[in-house]
């Protein structure tokens, strides 16, 4: 049997099964079982598949986002006002076929963005597409998901069950599990709250291999997204408390009203734009740069200018450390103080230690021993 075969056999045993305290167990496993056949569905399908073929793109540059969305949305046409290179566009759906990757130059850094076929519904299950579009995705640091303004909210609404159905969770954080295989076999449970949810037995029926320690109280599908463990919590998608959770790119708005165009923006986390009229695109960089929390930061040597035109590109949170690194491997080790100039300190020039943070455009010039 085939794994599409039996994934329906499952999920029509469980659209046959009753929901209540005695079948809770099985269900449980049921639920595992698909999550697995899913995940297999998803794997590359060695050399004779059909995976590979355009989709195999180098990743390159600070920072990976990917475009996802149905047709003819308007993929193709951002890629091509954001970047130099150049992807077919036209009226008609599937004009693109493969992932066309491009760069975008923003502060500094090289942000690949790529291109891909639009997915249709049913993409998890293998239609189209579908699986080698949400392959790239999942290399992503973010993922963009393209929306057909004039289509109201049915296009998000079928876009997210997509992207869950495959794994991609949108808008939630990891839950906090500690999970691992044990050596010896056996499981060993534990947790450090109480937990409504799950219970030993439970998780005993669904694997009996691991060491399982709850650190939350979690439901039994987010225990079983990470018993499946290749649940991607997607930045876009973040799982910051204090970041947007997810952002939706609202294409075409030169084909709705003004009204519906501040309808939408009003929505939490969501772009509007239009790719062929340029409108709201400066808006979108400034976006995805705070989602995918790139930092630059200056150098400078003793008695020089900063060096203004080699920013180096680093992750929000990064360290005076993380800075020396990028510099050179060893330098850490003759490091002995550090000058930042700029938003991290109060006064300008400031002598830091290893554990400070930087800041987007701070200046930091190194003092070794
Ligand atoms: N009115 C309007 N049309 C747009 C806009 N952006 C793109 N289009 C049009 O939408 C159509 C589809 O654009 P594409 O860029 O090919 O869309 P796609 O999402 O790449 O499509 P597929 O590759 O087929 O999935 C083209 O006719 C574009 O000219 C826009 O901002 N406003
Ligand atoms: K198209
Ligand atoms: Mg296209």
């Amino acid at each position: 049997m085939g794994i599409l075969e039996r994934i329906s056999e499952i999920e029509k045993e469980m659209a046959r099964t009753q929901k209540n305290k005695a079948t809770e167990y099985h269900l449980g496993l049921l639920k595992a079982k698909l999550a697995r056949l899913r995940a297999q569905l998803l794997e590359p399908q060695g050399k004779a598949g059909p995976k590979g073929e355009g989709f195999d793109v180098m990743k390159s540059g600070d920072a990976r986002v990917a475009l996802i969305g149905f047709p003819s949305v308007g993929k193709s046409t951002l890629l091509n006002v954001l970047t130099s290179t150049h992807s077919e566009s036209a009226s008609y759906e599937f004009t693109t076929l493969t992932c066309i990757p491009g760069v975008i130059e923003y502060n500094g850094a090289n942000i690949q963005l790529l291109d891909l076929p639009g997915i249709i519904e049913g993409a998890a299950q293998g239609k189209g597409r579908g699986r080698q579009v949400i392959g790239v995705a999942r290399t992503a640091d973010l993922v963009m998901m393209m929306l057909d303004a004039t289509k109201g909210d049915v296009q998000r609404e079928l876009l997210e069950k997509e992207l869950e159905s495959v794994g991609i969770r949108l808008n939630k954080r990891k839950p906090n599990i500690y999970f691992k295989i044990k050596k010896g076999g056996g499981l060993s449970f534990n947790s450090t709250v109480p937990l409504t949810n799950c219970n030993e037995k439970l998780v005993q029926m669904i694997l009996h291999e691991y060491k399982v320690l709850f650190r939350e109280d979690c439901t039994a599908d987010e225990f079983i997204d990470v018993v499946v463990g290749n649940r991607m919590y997607m930045p876009c998608v973040f799982d910051q408390p204090y970041s947007p959770l997810f952002e939706q790119v609202y294409n075409k708005i030169d084909q709705i009203s003004i009204e519906e165009v501040d309808r939408i923006a009003r929505q939490p986390h969501s772009v509007v734009v239009s790719c062929n009229m340029r409108l709201n695109l400066e808006y979108l960089l400034e976006v995805l740069w705070e989602y995918l929390a790139l930092v630059r930061v200056y150098t400078k040597k003793r008695g020089e200018r900063p060096d203004f035109e080699g920013g180096l590109i680093l992750r929000r949170g990064c360290t005076v450390e993380h800075v020396c690194h990028n510099i050179h491997r060893t330098l850490v080790q003759q490091f002995k103080y550090a000058l930042v100039w700029g938003r991290s300190v109060k006064y300008s020039p400031q002598r830091v230690g290893l554990n400070h943070q930087m800041c987007h455009d701070d200046v930091i010039q190194v003092i070794k021993k």
